[in-house]
């Protein structure tokens, strides 16, 4: 299968920009409406009170505030999910949370980078900018044996010295304390020391009380209630009755209450504020980590786009194009060309979809259209790229190669019995494309002790070569005993160890 541009920008494009409506990610749909609690359904998911969206971001200030920038080490790495044992990560935001991101987890999208991306997504669909995302995180194999995350009772000066170690100076602190404290609430569930125990009731489980009057809206309502001392003055960690635990009144005072104006000042400064907060936030990472280049929705986005063989032993290119458009959806024709002249003109797909995106200063949210395509080979013998076409594109061209490929018919995970089965195809017509010069590699995210990441066990497949309806392409095929999959079992056609071909089994919920 060809992911455009690769596999984790293809994954974690979809996430960001495929909000709601047709293919919506399934990430997304979880913050949808961004009072959603995903852990539970019905009733007992209203009642909670428990916010998916809030504790997305509070897992990713937990997992960065072990940071420590001088030594290089801590940051977003996902040992989070080694320390939820410690008292300073109480609540269930972290198990919650990794267990919803575990099937979304395999060898090209680590629990790191989704744990950066759930800051995004909150931020960006419950009503703040977007925050520039970068994938390329790594996952850490073990806790973070430096502790420090502030907590209620944690004395002014230790907390401004836990922020200070992770990059962060007395007004970012604040800042980025009310940015975080912009969603959600403080259960007195987990922290009887904060919230009397007399919040809880049938209607509201945990006893959550919230940060401001717009618990799941990621907006400036924090600062002016706290300012203006209307509606939740702050939330508990400004007003509890404990007087230990006003961590949020003693931040927000501790330089005269200058910062908080500030911000109350800014207007819509606030939020351009938290964009460049947490997005530093979410980029701190272990000195030995290089991000990648900030992911931009694609306008022209190819999905799904394999060779495959069909029942009738017919060799067939299939695959779905999404087109984004910055307001409208167009119904000028799209087009597919390929490098052999041969052309298509294709249709659109009933189902449309609605991004959180608003491109290039429209108005209205950028919106998908998906247009299906399959065509024999024979079409397209010796083509080496498309290009997709439509009326107020700019076209674009995207590579293909058919010496080799993964048939995805013929290649599947069986769970039940615990092994993965591939079938490739190769030209045995090509004299500068030697078939025995290609190996197959399989990685797995398979549970693991002390935390809900997934770890990645990689194996090679042996395959031999078996019969094939075709004169001029060999099968090979091969098995290999895999452990659970967590998520998508991704598979490597390599050619004299050079990849020329990927293929992720069994995405289910991460897939499209
Ligand atoms: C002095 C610093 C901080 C302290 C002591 C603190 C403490 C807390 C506590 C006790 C809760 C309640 C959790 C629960 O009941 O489930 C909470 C919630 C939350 N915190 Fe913080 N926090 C701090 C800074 C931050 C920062 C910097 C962020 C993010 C940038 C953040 C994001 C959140 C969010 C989103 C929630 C709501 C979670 C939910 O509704 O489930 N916090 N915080």
């Amino acid at each position: 299968m060809f992911y455009y541009p690769n596999p984790a920008v293809s994954n974690l494009e979809h996430i960001l920009v495929d909000s709601w409506g047709a293919y919506a990610s399934n990430f997304s749909s979880a913050i949808t409406p961004c009072d959603n609690y995903v852990t539970e359904v019905g009733l007992p998911a209203i009642n909670s009170h428990r916010t998916t969206s809030a504790q997305w971001m509070r897992v990713a200030f937990h997992d960065f505030a072990t940071a420590d920038l001088a030594a290089g080490t801590g940051g977003i790495d996902a040992s989070i999910g080694f320390e939820t044992a410690r008292a300073e990560n109480k609540g269930s935001a972290f198990n919650d949370s990794f267990t919803f991101w575990q099937p979304f987890v395999n060898e090209f999208v680590p629990m790191a980078d989704l744990l950066a991306i759930g800051t995004v997504m909150s931020v960006h669909l419950c009503g703040g900018k977007y925050i520039p995302y970068s994938p390329g995180r790594i996952d850490a194999t073990i806790a973070d044996p430096k502790t420090g995350v502030p907590e209620p009772s944690t004395s002014l000066e230790e907390t401004l010295a836990q922020f200070e170690q992770a990059g962060f100076n007395q007004a970012d602190a604040i800042a980025l304390t009310a940015c975080g404290h912009a969603i959600g609430s403080v259960h007195a569930g987990g922290f009887p020391e904060v919230v009397e125990q007399s919040a809880i009731t049938p209607n509201n489980t945990n006893g959550a009380v919230n940060f401001d009057e717009t618990r799941a809206v990621f907006d400036q309502a924090i600062v002016h209630e706290y300012v203006d001392w209307t509606g939740q003055k702050g939330g508990a960690l400004v007003t509890s009755y404990n007087e230990t635990s006003r961590s949020d009144l003693r931040l927000y005072e501790s330089d005269g209450n200058k910062t908080m104006l500030q911000l109350y000042e800014s207007g819509d400064g606030f939020q351009d504020t938290c964009v460049e907060l947490l997005q530093r936030m979410i980029n701190t990472v272990p000195s030995n980590v290089q991000l990648q280049p900030a992911i931009t929705p694609a306008l022209i986005k190819p999905i799904n786009v394999t060779w495959d063989v069909t029942a009738e032993q017919q060799l067939v290119l299939s695959g779905k194009i999404r087109m984004l458009y910055a307001d409208e959806i167009r119904n000028e024709p799209v087009s597919v060309t390929f490098s052999n002249s041969y052309t298509e003109s294709l249709v659109a797909e009933e189902g449309l979809g609605t991004s959180a995106f608003k491109l290039s200063d429209a108005q209205t949210n950028a919106a998908t259209q998906y247009f299906l395509f399959s065509i024999p080979s024979s079409s397209v013998a010796g083509a080496t790229s498309f290009t997709v076409a439509a009326e107020g594109f700019e076209a674009q061209v995207f590579e293909i190669q058919d010496a080799a490929f993964i048939v995805p018919s013929l290649s599947y995970a069986d769970v039940a019995k615990g092994t993965v089965s591939i079938t490739l195809a190769a030209r045995n017509d090509e004299p500068d494309f030697d078939p025995s010069q290609l190996s197959v590699e399989i990685a797995t995210p398979v549970l693991q002790p002390l935390t809900l990441a997934p770890k990645i066990v990689r194996a090679a497949v042996q395959v031999a070569e078996v019969d094939s309806p075709f004169h001029d392409i060999g099968y090979w095929s091969g098995s290999t005993a895999i452990e659970p999959p967590t998520g998508a079992v991704s598979v490597t056609l390599l050619s004299s160890g050079k990849v020329v071909d990927t293929l992720l089994l069994d995405a289910s919920v991460a897939g499209w």
